[in-house]
């Protein structure tokens, strides 16, 4: 079969590119069918993939003019709305201005060029119960795509109050075409819903907009809107221009830290080597020590000796008496420098060493 709400929406598109606000939406009990009117099949293109194909169509035939179109992709859940195209949740805001009129602040718009790239958007956002697709034409076209939630037999959605009427309310209230598709599930089980269902639909039938242009665009208006957009896109490239920077920053900063670490490790290297050279100069003193302390025991011990035999020494009692201590008293000392019980008795001997040598050559 054709597609049944095809003619109604060509409408709308037709409008929306003549510059009015154009809304299509399917409204129906649940699974009544209205996602599948918006998505339709693979073979069975639903409303969404045949507007975005039409626009585009009809935008390539108009060469007269050209065209920035953007689209956004929301959700609205328990009344919070919901970037689809934002990788988080985020509970945006509606807002209202006399430049925007009534808008979602925050809302993520993407730049699109053909029908592909439109699609590839809406198939990355996530589709849950309530998902609106809002493709803003910014010069000339602004068109609703709306899948709603559906209700619950006996069930009320409040409509009225919700964030989703205050959205569609420039697309509903005033200066629009809306195409309406009303589902119904066959069942007779659902005659009553069914019966709700025609009944609003023969309502909305009855309403008519008094519609006007949104913007006449003449050759002002177009230069006050070129301004704008040369502005945005300004601040699009300041924003990845400072994002380069900082990306720099970042890699200055992971070389400083580098360097710092390198700068470290050779500092450690350096004391690693000093320490080195200290215990080498320690090590090859204390072999000097030693080769002192055994000429002095060499010396003590033929002392000793000479002592013993009372050979050759012309010393007074009184020198020898001051003599023999001193002389005892070195391998005594070199025992305790060996044993390293005390570094200053070490020294001790090493001061003492050269005078009891000359004492003992000159007496010697
Ligand atoms: N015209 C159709 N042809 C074939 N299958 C359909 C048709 N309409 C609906 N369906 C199927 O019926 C089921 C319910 O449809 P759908 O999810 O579109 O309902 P809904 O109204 O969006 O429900 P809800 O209000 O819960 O979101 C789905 O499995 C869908 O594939």
């Amino acid at each position: 079969l054709p597609f049944p709400a095809y003619p109604t929406l060509l409408d709308v598109i037709r409008a929306a590119l003549e510059g009015f606000n154009g809304t299509a939406f399917a409204y129906g009990q649940t699974s009544s069918g209205k996602t599948f009117t918006m998505n339709g099949t693979q073979n069975d293109p639903g409303i969404i993939q045949r507007a975005v194909n039409e626009i585009f169509q009809k935008i390539e035939m108009t060469t007269s003019r050209e065209f920035l179109i953007r689209v956004s992709y929301m959700e609205i859940y328990n009344e919070d709305i919901n970037d689809l195209f934002a990788v988080e949740n985020q509970k945006l805001q509606i807002h209202e201005s006399l430049d925007r009129g009534i808008f979602v602040a925050g809302l993520r718009e993407e730049i699109v060029n053909d029908a592909e790239q439109v699609l590839e958007l809406i198939q990355r956002g996530e589709a849950k119960e309530s998902i609106i697709l809002m493709m803003l034409f910014v010069s000339l076209l602004d068109l609703n795509l709306v899948d709603l939630a559906g209700w619950k037999a006996r069930g009320h959605i409040p409509y009225r109050d919700s964030k989703l009427t205050r959205i569609l309310q420039p697309a509903l209230g005033g200066n629009a075409k809306t195409s309406i598709i009303c589902t119904v599930a066959p069942e007779g089980v659902h005659i009553e819903e069914s019966k709700g269902t025609l009944q609003f639909a023969s309502r909305a039938k009855r309403i008519t907009n008094c519609v006007q242009v949104n913007e006449i665009l003449n050759d002002a208006a177009l230069l006050k809107r070129q301004k704008r957009e040369i502005e945005e896109l300004r601040m699009k490239l300041q924003g990845s221009h400072s994002a380069v920077l900082e990306q720099e920053i970042l890699k200055l900063r992971n070389d400083l830290l580098t360097y710092e670490l390198e700068r470290e490790k050779l500092a450690m290297e350096l004391e690693e080597e000093k320490i080195t050279e200290r215990s080498r100069e320690q090590s090859s003193l204390s072999s000097r020590k030693k080769s002192i302390i055994s000429v002095i025991l060499h010396l003590s011990q033929t002392l000793m000796g000479m002592l013993h035999r009372r050979k050759a020494v012309t010393v007074t009692v009184a020198r020898k008496m001051l003599l023999v201590p001193l002389v005892l008293a070195i391998p005594n000392a070199f025992v305790a420098k060996r044993s390293q019980r005390s570094q200053q008795a070490g020294d001790t001997v090493l001061c003492q060493m050269p005078s009891a040598i000359s004492q003992m050559k000159i007496h010697g």
